[in-house]
């Protein structure tokens, strides 16, 4: 079966082929940087972040960009809050999102770009937008003419005339300019003491929706593969993207448009304005980050998920299942017959169910079902080695088992390497009085979690082709008794000598 995907443009799921055979261009809308980021918004990015890793393991060339909005009203209020600058707001919680994002193993993407880089390709594009009569300047503001475009509407499914006026929830106080209730803002007439760049309609700044359409066409092109975002994103962000874009270009903005689901907190998406959040970092003083991953990939993406402890707390032990078969992969690496060469022996069976699974939509908590199950096998395996001295299965069979877990596990981004544990190797962060904190004995030397950790960064450095660092990493744990092996799949494996 070919990878399908749902596609919110055609509402149904649709066999995933992109515009180019191979290649892969994918847009998520990213964080406005005022505030640390909440576990909803965490969905998004570890939800993309797996689309985009099974994108590559399915042999696909991956290009990712994610955005910072670091122009915003509310980055604004809270530099005020803070008696600071927008720029230092957005920095600040730009570092933090990083923080953030790479405890819970999210791979960097190929570009950020922020509206602030953006404005030349702002303004040629709503200067373009003027030209061909679908935007028109009202006192220094440019507003988009949502009646000037036929296909507005055709990704929510929203009629012009259903359409309430500010339905973007974000503050709209120029309704005197707008010839029509719907139309929206381009770009905003600076107020007094406001950041502001010079253009032909005066001092100002841009709207929210010009800067993804601009941000995309800069950086992937006129037309895209994968453009993802939250389900709220729909509308009218991405609506707007879409007028914007293919008003311009006439060719369709992106060819799947993605949506998760929200996480809710008593039924309710969680989220900042309505002020029930719990921030992400937050969680992370009570729980291993792979657990939460864990949490939000028990779900299938579109689903919705309740936060609960009680789920969360399935999830750290769910988690410890898939912790515990990692962890025996340094005794089984010891076994006599263990093969040090690079191997891509894998069990096709179970990498074919495993694929049939997130083929149909992403469907991770189906893919989960497959990993639990070679961790159960493996965890069976390495308690027979500790008791008995010996596995059950032949040592090929068991490295093949090994290295199928290792790399679908890969696939869904789960590590066992924890950037913030050193010496011990803490298993589980919970809640004091759940679960307990399991800690396991360190072999000599480097533990795993530092191996893989290091590991981490050289993947890393060759992302960002830093040849030498990366160099400078094998050679690190070369001198401490790891060897590394790069696998064709993009999986490092690593052993003892
Ligand atoms: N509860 C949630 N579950 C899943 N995704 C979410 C949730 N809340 C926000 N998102 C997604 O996170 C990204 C950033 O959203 P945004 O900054 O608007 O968060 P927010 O909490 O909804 O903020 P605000 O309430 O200020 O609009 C978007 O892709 C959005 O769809
Ligand atoms: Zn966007």
């Amino acid at each position: 079966m070919p990878l399908t995907l749902y596609n919110t443009l055609t509402r149904r799921k649709e066999p995933f082929e992109p515009i180019k055979p191979g290649k892969v261009r994918m847009y998520v809308c990213g964080i406005t940087a005022y505030n640390y980021f909440h576990v909803g918004n965490a969905r998004v990015f570890v939800v993309f972040d797996v689309v985009r890793r099974y994108l590559k393991w399915c042999g696909y060339d991956v290009r990712y960009v994610q955005n910072f909005t670091d122009i915003d009203d509310k980055i604004l209020k809270r530099a005020l809050a803070e008696n600071s600058t927008m720029e230092q707001i957005a920095e600040k919680y730009i570092a933090a999102y990083f923080e953030d994002a790479d405890r819970l193993n999210i791979l960097r993407a190929d570009a950020y770009p922020r509206a602030t880089h953006a404005i030349d390709g702002i303004q040629r594009l709503i200067h373009e937008l003027e030209q061909q009569q679908y935007a028109y300047a009202a006192d220094g503001d440019v507003y988009y003419a949502v009646r000037q475009f036929a296909d507005y509407g055709k990704l929510s499914g929203r009629k012009l005339e259903e359409m309430q006026a500010g339905a973007s929830g974000r503050v709209d106080e120029e309704a005197d300019k707008k010839k029509d209730p719907a139309d929206f803002a381009l770009w905003k007439a600076a107020k007094p003491g406001e950041p502001f760049w010079e253009s032909r309609w005066g001092k100002g700044r841009p709207g929210w929706h010009i800067e993804c359409s601009a941000m995309v066409r800069d950086e992937l092109g006129e037309s895209i593969d994968i453009h993802g975002g939250g389900m709220d994103l729909t509308f009218p962000h991405h609506e707007n993207e879409i007028a914007q874009s293919e008003a311009v270009t006439g060719k369709p903005l992106a060819k799947y448009w993605l949506h998760n689901g929200f996480i809710n907190m008593d039924g309710e998406k969680m989220s900042k304005s309505l002020g029930n959040f719990r921030l992400t970092r937050d969680l992370f003083a009570n729980y291993d980050p792979m657990a939460f991953r864990l949490f939000v990939l028990q779900a299938q993406y579109r689903k919705p998920i309740d936060f609960t402890a009680d789920a969360l707390d399935a999830a750290v032990s769910s988690w410890k299942t898939l912790k515990e078969a990692l962890q025996f992969g340094t005794q089984f690496a010891a076994l006599p017959g263990w093969q040090s060469a690079a191997t891509d022996n894998l069990d096709q069976t179970v990498v074919d169910r495993f694929n049939e699974a997130m083929d149909d939509d992403i469907n991770t908590p189906i893919a989960l079902s497959v990993v639990f199950e070679l961790a159960k096998a493996l965890s069976r395996e390495g308690n027979q080695l500790v008791h008995q001295g010996k596995p059950d299965l032949p040592v090929e069979q068991l490295q093949r088992q090994w290295q199928t877990f290792a790399s679908l596990i890969n696939v869904l981004g789960l590590t066992a390497a924890e950037p913030q544990v050193s010496s011990d190797v803490v298993i589980m962060g919970v809640l004091a009085g759940l679960t307990g904190v399991v800690t396991i004995a360190e072999p000599e030397g480097l533990s795993d979690a530092a191996i893989e950790a290091l590991i981490q960064q050289r993947q890393e450095a060759r992302q960002s082709k830093n040849w030498a660092e990366s160099d400078r990493i094998r050679n690190e744990l070369q001198s401490q008794g790891i060897t590394l092996i790069d696998q064709k799949d993009g999986v490092t494996r690593w052993h003892r000598n």
